[in-house]
């Protein structure tokens, strides 16, 4: 469960203008439900889910993630999270399966039930063929996979994507896609952002719309259409955001 309640971002800008990023966001994200965070560029979507894994503090209100607070309890709520960004680094000199094995010690992960959960996940995301390929040589999206399995190494009731498929070539898209659809099944909590409309309409359960810092909208897709009068997403996505 996330409960995000008037959170709220400022920072500095130049010649010290305050540049307000998320203002005064509400909402709420329950186990089992895919819910997308979708908006222009400059929206406020990568601040909001970086106050969520606790990578930045909040200027004002309060967000609770898996039931503990952000800001009073950020050790919890990171081992209670996955995050994974289109830029979450992997070491250059650490093998796929090393990297993974890494983070899962890290977690604490006991040995047996670690190797077991590696194995699935390495099929589950078809890992298998660069398990011990060092992460420097791999492309992208392998990387990206990499990302995605040491983000659920762990097992983390909540996953927190920030467009997790940018840059990915249609079939590891949809090995993505594929992925955090079963982690839904399993009853997990995601929230994902993304300005890919076909990625929203294959995916969320419900969405929220930002603009400016701003919530503009927040409901299922069909609840949205009928609000706003408008079938088609893409054009209602424009009006909203306008
Ligand atoms: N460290 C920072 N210092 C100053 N301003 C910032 C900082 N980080 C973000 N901002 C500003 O906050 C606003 C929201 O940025 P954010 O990256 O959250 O948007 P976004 O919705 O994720 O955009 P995109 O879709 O382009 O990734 C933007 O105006 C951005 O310039």
């Amino acid at each position: 469960m996330i409960e995000v309640r008037d959170l709220s971002k400022w920072f500095t800008g130049p010649g010290g203008l305050r540049v307000t990023a998320v203002d005064a966001l509400r909402f709420t994200v329950r186990p089992g439900e895919v819910f997308g965070l979708l908006g222009p560029n400059g929206a406020g979507k990568t601040t909001t889910l970086r106050m969520l894994c606790t990578v930045l503090t909040p200027t004002d209100g309060t967000a609770t993630v898996a039931g503990y607070d952000v800001v009073k309890e950020p050790g919890e709520v990171r081992r209670h999270v996955g995050f994974l960004s289109a830029n979450t680094g992997v070491y250059d000199r650490m093998t796929a399966w090393e990297l993974v094995e890494y983070y899962g010690r890290l977690h604490q992960v006991p040995p047996d039930e670690l190797r077991q959960r590696m194995e699935e996940l390495f099929d589950t995301l078809q890992m298998r063929t660069f398990r011990d390929v060092r992460g420097g040589k791999l492309s992208t999206g392998m990387k990206q996979k990499l990302s995605i399995a040491r983000a659920m190494v762990n097992d983390p009731p909540v996953l927190i994507f920030d467009e997790p498929t940018a840059g990915l070539d249609v079939l590891v898209q949809r090995a993505v896609l594929d992925n955090i659809k079963k982690l839904r099944d399993r009853g997990k909590t995601i929230i994902f952002s993304t300005h890919i409309m076909r990625e929203v309409e294959r995916l969320c359960d419900r969405v929220a719309v930002m603009a400016k810092g701003r919530l503009v909208a927040c409901g299922t897709l069909d609840e949205l259409r009928e609000m706003y009068k408008q079938n088609d997403l893409e054009e209602l996505f424009f009006e909203l955001v306008r």
